[in-house]
């Protein structure tokens, strides 16, 4: 399988000189495309900087990212809002969608401001929302629909353009469980069925059993890596649970 992000010594520090955090300590893995990997560790480990610094969001302070062999750390400012469009698809907590944009507008909206025609953007909106279920609400805001159709949406968004890699920052925590396990059966499906690659950030094992693989980080330092292969998903989830159990800390065993 093509290596699809490639992580070489990140180091990120916060703060200056006589009040250092050391958020990343040197972390290097490989994801491979078409991969579903979570990201596990107590409140402070790390997380959301690495996911941040991926999403080009934030700077490392040292080490290189490559997504596709394109050094990330290295793009100009000016291009990054673009090499985020093309490249990268998130699904954020609270969705984000946009309340004045009608479903399948803001399902369409990278491809909307890429200048892309609406004759072009509207059969892929289409497409993508039959996979998702969600063709029949395309013309409702999202105040006029379901938590779990938001999901969808959110979800149809951050594939629609082909984006190599889907980042997902605790997409199920404000959900209730019903709804945090459709949500993560839509994710699984966008990786089995499109070939999504998958970074989900989650404190919660019931969530992470959906992936793959699974990274655990500590003190902002690559602490185990743990992989699914042929077990269920209750063996390993309670594979996780132990390997939190090590951890200690306060991540949660929801
Ligand atoms: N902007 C910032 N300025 C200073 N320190 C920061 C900043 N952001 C994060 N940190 C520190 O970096 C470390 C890692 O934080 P991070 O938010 O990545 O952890 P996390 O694993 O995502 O935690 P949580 O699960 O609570 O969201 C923590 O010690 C945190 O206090």
């Amino acid at each position: 399988m093509k290596t699809l992000l490639q992580l070489e010594n990140v180091e990120k520090y916060y703060g200056s000189k006589n009040n250092v955090t050391k958020a990343l300590d040197k972390v290097s893995f490989g994801v491979d495309k078409g991969e579903f990997i979570a990201i596990m560790g107590a409140s402070g480990s790390g997380k959301t900087t690495l996911l941040n610094c991926i999403s080009t969001i934030d700077e490392v302070s040292a080490g290189n990212i490559y997504l596709d062999d394109i050094n990330i750390t290295d793009i100009d400012e000016k291009d990054i809002a673009k090499f985020r469009q093309k490249n990268l698809g998130f699904i954020f907590q609270d969705f984000n969608l946009l309340d004045t944009l009608t479903i399948e507008e803001n399902i369409g909206i990278v491809l909307t401001i890429n200048n892309l025609s609406p004759e072009k953007v509207q059969p892929m909106v289409k497409e993508i929302a039959a996979k998702l279920g969600i063709e029949d609400i395309l013309n409702k805001y999202p105040y006029q629909v379901s938590g779990g159709q938001k999901q969808r949406c959110a979800c149809a968004r951050a594939v629609i353009n082909k984006q190599s890699l889907i980042l997902a920052d605790e997409p199920t925590g404000a959900l209730d469980s019903r709804s945090a396990q459709m949500l993560l059966e839509v994710m699984e499906d966008l990786n089995q069925s499109l070939e999504a690659t998958i970074l989900m950030v989650t404190h919660d094992a019931f969530s992470a059993s959906y992936a793959n693989r699974i990274l655990f980080l500590k003190d902002g330092k690559l602490f185990n890596e743990i992989i699914r292969g042929q077990k269920s998903r209750n063996q390993f989830y309670h594979e996780i649970l132990d390997v939190l159990a090590l951890l200690g800390g306060d991540v949660s065993n929801a």
